[in-house]
C-alpha cells in the first residue's frame, strides 16, 4: 500500500449475503487533492464510505487513512470527517448545541469550538438562525449544519457524500468553494456525488464505481476523451458508457 497516499485500499470488498457491494476496490489518493466518485444508484458508494470511516468493516482486503488502517478505528475516526447521505443530526437541538456537542465529542476546547463554529455558521449564512432548533430547519439548513459538523474538527480527510443535496444555487457556489479551499490547505476529499458539473469543476481525479468495481479513474479530462475520435465528450456521456452492461469485460473463460 502507497504510505504517501491519505486514502489507500488494497483489495477492499464488502459482501452482503450473496450481493457484494464493493468488490477488490484499490484506491490511492494523494493528501491534499479532490477525489470525486462516481456510481450509479447501487454501485457500492455508500458502502465504500462506511468501510474507510470505520462504519462497517470489510469482508476483505485493507485500507488505511494517511497510514492508519482502519481496523484502528479510534486512530482512524479522529482523522477522518463523514457527511453522509441522511445527516446525524439530533432535530431537537439548535445548530449551535449540536455543533458544541460535536465539537466535544471531537475534544475541541470550548474557545477552538466557539471561534470555528461562528466562523463556519457565517460562511454558510446561518448565523441568524444558530438558535433555531433544527426540527424546524430546512433540508438545506440542515445539510449545512451537517456538513459543518463534519468539518469541524479539521479532519485529515473527509468523506462528502451528495453534499450539496438541497443548498440553493448560492449556497451550493459556497459549498464548492469550501471544498477547494478544504483542499488547497491539505485536506483530502473524497467526494461522492451525482452531479457531475460538480466534479467536473472541482475533482483533480475521479473514480468511476460500477456494480462494486472500480471501472475508470483518471483526471475528468482523461475520462472524457475519446481515443477513436480524438475529442471530448461530457463527463455525463462517459459516466453512461461506463457504466452500461456493455461496458463490462468479458471474462476469458467466457470468450468463445
Ligand atoms: N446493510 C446492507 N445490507 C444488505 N445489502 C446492502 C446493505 N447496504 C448496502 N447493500 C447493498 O449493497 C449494494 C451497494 O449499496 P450502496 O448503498 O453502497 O450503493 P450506493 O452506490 O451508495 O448507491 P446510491 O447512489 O443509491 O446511494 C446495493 O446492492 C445494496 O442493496
Amino acid at each position: 500500500m502507497d504510505e504517501q497516499s491519505a486514502i489507500s485500499a488494497d483489495g477492499l470488498t464488502k459482501r452482503y449475503g450473496d450481493t457484494v457491494a464493493v468488490n477488490d476496490l484499490n484506491l490511492a489518493i494523494p493528501s491534499g487533492s479532490i477525489y470525486g466518485f462516481l456510481g450509479p444508484n447501487g454501485a457500492g458508494k455508500t458502502t465504500t464510505m462506511q468501510m474507510l470511516t470505520t462504519l462497517t468493516e470489510p469482508t476483505s482486503g485493507s485500507a488505511s487513512i494517511n497510514g492508519t488502517p482502519i481496523t484502528d478505528r479510534t486512530a482512524v475516526t479522529r482523522q477522518v470527517g463523514y457527511l453522509p447521505e441522511s445527516p446525524p443530526l439530533y432535530y431537537n437541538l439548535t445548530a449551535s448545541e449540536q455543533l458544541d456537542l460535536a465539537g466535544g465529542l471531537r475534544d475541541l476546547s470550548d474557545e477552538q469550538a466557539t471561534a470555528r463554529i461562528e466562523s463556519l455558521l457565517d460562511r454558510l449564512d446561518l448565523c441568524e438562525d444558530a438558535d433555531t432548533r433544527i426540527s424546524d430547519y430546512s433540508k438545506g439548513m440542515r445539510q449545512k449544519t451537517a456538513f459543518i459538523q463534519a468539518i469541524l474538527h479539521e479532519p485529515a480527510v473527509v468523506f462528502l457524500d451528495e453534499p450539496t443535496a438541497g443548498l440553493d444555487p448560492r449556497a451550493a457556489r459556497t459549498l464548492r468553494e469550501m471544498i477547494v479551499e478544504l483542499a488547497d490547505e491539505g485536506t483530502t476529499v473524497f467526494l461522492s456525488t451525482h452531479i457531475l458539473p460538480v466534479v467536473e469543476e472541482v475533482a483533480n481525479t475521479v473514480g468511476v464505481l460500477y456494480e462494486g468495481r472500480l471501472v475508470a479513474e483518471g483526471t475528468p479530462n482523461e475520462l472524457t476523451h475519446r481515443a477513436e475520435t480524438g475529442k471530448h465528450q461530457t463527463l455525463e456521456a462517459a459516466f453512461l458508457d461506463l457504466t452500461s452492461d456493455e461496458s463490462i469485460p468479458v471474462e476469458a473463460d467466457e470468450h468463445d
